[in-house]
């Protein structure tokens, strides 16, 4: 069996907790039935010890296999990561919707997207990374009870994404402490009103205004000062013809959203700019997660 998943790009500035999109940037995993439990690992992380057990996917895999068929058997996975991991690119949430969508095709039980997003979010409590990661798209998503709720739109081939990647690390865990408990009203209504109408624009394809509606008061700066060299990389995007710039999820990465025509033009000028930080031009997604039986 094949698994594929897409990196996942949160937030999209005041869509805290809400808004998020796939591109395509994808894990791999192979799976197959084998007498012992066998890893291999290749890509990003595969030189880090902890990343090559993945507690997380087997944790996961495991106790959806033994919930849906009462056994427990063994399989040999070979996880191909192109995802960089703690990086605000959706690595964990990649995971988690692979792991299930792996063990309901392995326990040979029918499902659909949904189940597999509804069971996403007993791992992961924002649904803004596990939604587009299942649904690909552009998704707004909130959480009633144990449910998502959430609505697509199909994202156009003339857009794509440039991503910057830093050469550190910040962990989703870490970076939500650094933000506060309580926020003012003028804070609140400004992130939301623009992430109200951010939604508005994605739906109606009015790319041009994004601009405006990408501002957040919520998060970005705060998290963005454990990294200040961000603030620039923003700026760059932006000058050079950005459609918008966001802090993907909860960082280190910058999400930059371009016409395809600009995008040669503005990952030059973010990689000359920023030798030490990767850069990837990609497709956005419009597909989410894939299973081949
Ligand atoms: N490909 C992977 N293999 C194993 N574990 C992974 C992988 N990707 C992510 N993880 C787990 O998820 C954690 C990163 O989650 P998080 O801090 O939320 O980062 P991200 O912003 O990339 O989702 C890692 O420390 C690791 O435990
Ligand atoms: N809404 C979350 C998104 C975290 O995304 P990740 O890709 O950094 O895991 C947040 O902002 O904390």
């Amino acid at each position: 069996m094949f698994v594929s998943v897409p990196a996942t790009s949160a937030n999209l500035g005041p869509g805290f907790d809400t808004l998020g999109l796939a591109v395509d940037l994808r894990n791999e995993i192979i799976i197959k039935p084998s007498k012992f439990l066998s890893i291999s690992t290749h890509g990003e992380g595969s030189d880090n010890p902890k990343i090559k057990k993945n507690t997380l996917f087997l944790s996961i895999f495991n106790e959806n296999y033994k919930r849906l068929t009462g056994r427990t058997d063994n399989f040999r996975f070979e996880f191909h990561n192109r995802i960089p991991i703690s990086r605000g690119l959706g690595s964990s949430s990649a995971v988690i919707v692979a792991a299930l969508s792996a063990a309901y095709t392995t326990a040979g039980v029918r499902y659909n997207k949904r189940e597999i997003l509804n069971q996403a979010l007993r791992y992961e409590h924002h649904p803004d990374n596990i939604t587009p990661a299942v649904m690909g798209g552009f998704n707004v998503a909130c959480v009633e009870g144990d449910r998502v709720y959430s609505k697509k739109r199909r994202l156009p081939d003339y857009l794509n994404a440039v991503v910057v990647v830093p050469n550190r690390t910040i962990s989703t865990a870490k970076s939500r402490t650094v933000l506060p408990k309580m926020y003012r009203k003028e804070e609140t209504v400004y992130s939301l009103s623009r992430a109200a109408y951010m939604t508005a624009l994605f739906m109606s394809e009015s790319w041009d205004l994004l601009r405006i509606a990408s501002k957040d008061k919520l998060h970005q700066a705060r998290r963005m000062k454990m990294m200040p060299e961000l603030f620039e990389v923003q700026k760059t995007a932006l000058k050079h013809g950005a459609v918008m710039s966001t802090l993907s999820g909860s960082g280190s990465t910058f999400f930059n959203l371009v016409y395809e025509k600009d995008a040669q033009k503005i990952h030059s000028a973010l990689q000359s700019r920023f030798p030490q930080f990767r850069v990837f031009t990609l497709a956005l997604d419009n597909n989410g997660v894939m299973v081949k039986s």
